[in-house]
């Protein structure tokens, strides 16, 4: 893993004008991106969020999943609370790209579930790595997290590069009728921590 920051420009929003920090992995040619509100502060912690890449939800407008939604209520909390950071990492599909994600969303168009349909394919459930976070995280300053997931191995993955998550911040928005499926499958079988579904008790706050 070798990331190498690029360069950093500004990024208005309708919510106010964050600074857009961009980065390479040099080993895959990945193009990540650090967005950054206000002064962060080390010692402090920040409000943030590791959001991966879904392109259908996050500029298709796609009611699919929840991924637009949550970007977009994770900017506006971040602004609204003077400083944080995105995290805007390029791994589409949970790693398996957009192309094959589309393969996976035919199957769930013939009623397979979204781990179903991954493992069809031959793909696990889930393929995304986070070793890229430690070093965007070192670059714009950030040790302490209050992190907004419903995503247990999120603040895992935190943990495991050496951040400290203060707090989970539930973000549970976007729900409709053409997502609510996929939901309940990430809450039962991905472990996503979501307030209506029934949990088992590890699956709890
Ligand atoms: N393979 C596959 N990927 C999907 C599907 N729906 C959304 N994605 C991808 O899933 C990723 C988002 O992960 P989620 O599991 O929804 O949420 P999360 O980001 O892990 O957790 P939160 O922080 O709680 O949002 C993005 O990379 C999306 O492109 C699907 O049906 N199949
Ligand atoms: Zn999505």
């Amino acid at each position: 893993m070798s990331i190498k920051f690029i360069a950093t420009a500004k990024l208005p929003t309708p919510w106010g004008v964050f600074a857009m920090h961009g980065f390479e992995d040099t080993e895959t040619g990945k193009e990540h991106v650090a967005l950054t509100f206000g002064e962060l502060q080390a010692d402090k912690p920040m409000l943030g969020r590791i959001h991966s890449e879904c392109l259908t939800g996050d500029a298709l407008f796609s009611l699919r999943c929840d991924c637009g939604f949550q970007l977009q209520t994770a900017m506006q909390n971040v602004a609204e609370a003077g400083q944080g950071f995105i995290l805007y990492l390029r791994q589409e599909g949970r790693g398996i790209g957009l192309l094959n994600k589309i393969r996976a969303y035919e199957l769930q168009d013939d009623g397979a579930n979204t781990v179903e349909a991954n493992e069809r394919l031959g793909f696990p459930a889930d393929m995304r790595k986070y070793d890229m976070i430690a070093p965007m995280l070192e670059k714009i300053g950030v040790h302490k997290v209050r992190l907004m997931t419903n995503n247990p191995r999120k603040v895992q993955a935190m943990k495991d590069v050496g951040m400290e998550v203060v707090e989970r911040v539930p973000l549970q928005v976007g729900k409709n009728r053409y997502n609510e499926a996929y939901l309940k499958t990430k809450s039962t079988e991905l472990g996503h921590m979501m307030s209506e579904y029934h949990f088992t008790e590890g699956h709890q706050d």
